[in-house]
C-alpha cells in the first residue's frame, strides 16, 4: 500500500509573523512583530480581505449530526451501515463531517499541540532555519507571503510529510475500502482570516481544531461556525476527493477565522494520492451510476504543483488547475 500523507500544524494569529512590511514591499521578506497590530484598528492590508471574498460571520454553528465510529471500528454491520448513511448526507451535502470514537487517543492529541507549542515559541531566526522550502513539504511556513502579497492568511504553519503508515485512520480506511485501488492514498472576524475561504486541493483532510474555535464551513448559503469538540475529529472532502467521485460528493468550502483575544491552534492531517497516480473515477462505479465524466484525467503531482508554485487554494482552484494544465481540454 502507499500512502502520501502530510500533516500541517497551525498556529494563529502567531506573536510574530514573516510577511512584507508595509514600508518594504518591494523588499524580501522581512520580519515584523504582528503582535503589535493585534490589539490596533490598523491592520496591516495585506491581511485584509475584500468584503466581497468574506461573508458576515454567522454566529449560528453548523448543527449537524456527529457520527459515532465506534460500532464502524468493532466490525458492527447494522451500526455501520448507519454511520455510512449519515457520511453519504453529509458528503453529498457539503462535503463535512464530524467523527467521535475514531481511536486516536486525546492524549496523543494533546501531546502534540505541546510539541508544536513548543516548535512555534522558538525565536524567529530559529523557525527560518527549518523554513519550508521551495516546492517543498516540510519545514516552517508563515502567512505565505514569501508566495504571494495580498489577501495574506494570518497564521504560522509548520508541516511535515511521510509515507508508508502500517495502519489507516479509520475513515481513510472506509474510502479504501469502498473506492479500491483508486484511492491509493499515499483577528479581527469577518476581515482578517488565519485561512481564507477555500477547498482543500488534497483526498480528505482528517483536522482537529483546538477549543478557542474559529473553523467555519460554507454550507446552505451561509458560514456556519464549527464548534470545537475536544474529542472529535473533523473530515473533509478535498477536491482530489471529489473528481474521484466524480463530482458526486462535494468539496468542502471552509476557512478558519482568528480572533484578537486567543492564538487558535489546528492540527491538520492531509491524505494525498501517490505523486504519479491517476486520478479518475472507478470504471465500475462510472458504470454504475450511469454517469459522464466531468473532470479530465490528472495526477496529484501536477495538482501539488499547481497549488504550491502556481496559485494559492480557494474555491475555484479545480476549474483553474484544468484551465492552467496543457494537456487539459478543459
Ligand atoms: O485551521 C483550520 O482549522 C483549517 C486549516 C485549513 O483549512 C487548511 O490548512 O487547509
Ligand atoms: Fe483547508
Amino acid at each position: 500500500m502507499s500512502v502520501s500523507l502530510s500533516v500541517l500544524m497551525e498556529s494563529s494569529p502567531s506573536p510574530i509573523l514573516l510577511c512584507p512590511s508595509i514600508e518594504a514591499r518591494d523588499e524580501k521578506s522581512v520580519l515584523f512583530d504582528a503582535s503589535k497590530f493585534q490589539k490596533q484598528s490598523n491592520l496591516p492590508t495585506e491581511f485584509m480581505w475584500p468584503r466581497g471574498d468574506v461573508v458576515q460571520t454567522q454566529e449560528e454553528e453548523l448543527n449537524e449530526p456527529l457520527i459515532d465510529l465506534e460500532g464502524f471500528v468493532k466490525g458492527d454491520d447494522k451500526v455501520t451501515a448507519h454511520a455510512v448513511e449519515l457520511v453519504r448526507t453529509a458528503c453529498s451535502k457539503h462535503g463535512f463531517f464530524q467523527v467521535t470514537n475514531h481511536g486516536v487517543d486525546s492524549k496523543l492529541i494533546q501531546a502534540a499541540y505541546q510539541e508544536i507549542d513548543g516548535v512555534f515559541k522558538l525565536p524567529m531566526n530559529k523557525k527560518l532555519s527549518f523554513k519550508r522550502k521551495d516546492g517543498g513539504f516540510s519545514g516552517y511556513s508563515a502567512a505565505h507571503a514569501d508566495r504571494f502579497s495580498t489577501k495574506l492568511p494570518w497564521k504560522e504553519t509548520f508541516s511535515f510529510g511521510y509515507r508508508g503508515l502500517h495502519s489507516d485512520p479509520s475513515v481513510v480506511h472506509y474510502f479504501r475500502s469502498a473506492l479500491g485501488k483508486d484511492f491509493e492514498h499515499t483577528g479581527n472576524s469577518g476581515l482578517i482570516l488565519g485561512t481564507g475561504p477555500h477547498c482543500d486541493p488534497t483526498s480528505l483532510t482528517i483536522l482537529h481544531q483546538d477549543q478557542v474555535g474559529g473553523l467555519e464551513v460554507f454550507t446552505d448559503n451561509k458560514w456556519h461556525a464549527v464548534r470545537p469538540r475536544q474529542d472529535s475529529l473533523v473530515v473533509n472532502l478535498g477536491d482530489t476527493f471529489m473528481a474521484l467521485c466524480n463530482g458526486r460528493y462535494k468539496s468542502c468550502l471552509h476557512r478558519a477565522v482568528v480572533n484578537r483575544e486567543r492564538e487558535r491552534r489546528s492540527l491538520v492531517y492531509f491524505v494525498c494520492p501517490k505523486e504519479d497516480k491517476v486520478v479518475r473515477p472507478p470504471q465500475d462505479l462510472m458504470y454504475r451510476w450511469g454517469e459522464t465524466r466531468e473532470y479530465p484525467d490528472f495526477t496529484w503531482s501536477d495538482l501539488l504543483d499547481f497549488t504550491q508554485n502556481h496559485y494559492r487554494a480557494d474555491v475555484a482552484t479545480l476549474q483553474s488547475f484544468f484551465r492552467w494544465l496543457p494537456s487539459s481540454s478543459f
